[in-house]
């Protein structure tokens, strides 16, 4: 089974492509690591492969209508700020949209995905609490439930780590493992590529646009592609957990 397939898809920003040609399928139980420099594309590879973006080639979930599209894949955007004065109940179930009719309440499934995905996220104490009242990293993490409330197939996520402290980073890439093993599949941006390495099944490096290497995380992150796609570099460390790449300078 596919869960997300894209075909040779171009995104382009004015004329110069910053996504060429990108293939990729993903299926159930994969936990997809999108990893490169700044500037690589991979926000616009996310961007376009949802349809969020003018785009050539093909994507399967572009294809579908919002309301498809929305029960098969759950977004995580880069902005993380939260703008409404709402409970963090509330915000978490606005990822149950998709399912309610206009104006209808939370059904008993609707309650459970909620609370599940409050859980998940370590934020059974927060429910109450006022969402614009939270720090910066509390409030990525109800976000993050927010997607998981969606509870769809897919979880698409850019750079969904960035800003929370390392055991909210491990505990959050922890839940993506979890749900890949439950048999649902993630793809998401990361720039920590230690633990990328760890917790991701697979890797996808991406470098000018271009997908230069896609596979188990130890042949991704080798010194070499490192050197060449990030000019870093540095030394990889194997592990029993995966991978850690230990960054020793800039190649000019
Ligand atoms: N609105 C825009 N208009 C023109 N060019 C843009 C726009 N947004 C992004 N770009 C360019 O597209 C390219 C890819 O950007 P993108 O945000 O996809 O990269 P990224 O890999 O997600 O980077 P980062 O790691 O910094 O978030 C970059 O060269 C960027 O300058």
């Amino acid at each position: 089974m596919t869960l997300l397939s894209v075909q040779n898809l171009t995104v382009r920003r004015g004329e110069c492509p910053v996504v060429d040609a990108a293939s990729l399928v993903i299926g159930p139980g994969e936990c997809v690591g999108l990893i490169g420099p700044n500037g690589a594309g991979k926000t616009s590879l996310l961007r376009g492969a949802l349809g969020l973006l003018t785009y050539e080639g093909t994507s399967s979930l572009a294809a579908l209508s919002p309301k498809q599209r929305a029960a098969q894949a759950a977004w995580l955007p880069q902005t993380r700020e939260i703008a409404w004065p709402m409970s963090v109940e509330r915000i978490v179930a606005l990822g149950r949209l998709p399912y309610l009719a206009r104006g209808a309440r939370l059904s008993p499934t609707d309650q459970t995905a909620v609370d599940a995905a409050l859980t998940r996220m370590g934020l059974q104490n927060y429910r109450t609490r006022l969402a614009t009242a939270l720090s910066g990293g509390e409030q990525a993490r109800v976000l993050i439930a927010r997607t998981l409330a969606q509870d769809t197939p897919l979880l698409m996520a850019d750079e969904p780590i960035a800003g929370l402290d390392p055991a909210a980073q491990i505990a959050t890439l922890q839940v993506f493992k979890t749900l890949a093993q439950e048999g649902r599949a993630v793809l998401t941006s990361l720039h920590d590529l230690s633990l990328a390495g760890r917790y991701c099944t697979r890797l996808i490096l991406l470098g000018a646009g271009r997908i230069i290497a896609d596979g188990a995380p130890r042949d991704v992150l080798t010194p070499a592609l490192l050197a060449e796609v990030f000019r870093l570099e540095a030394e990889v460390i194997d592990t029993p957990q995966g991978p850690i790449v230990q960054p020793l300078g800039v190649l000019t």
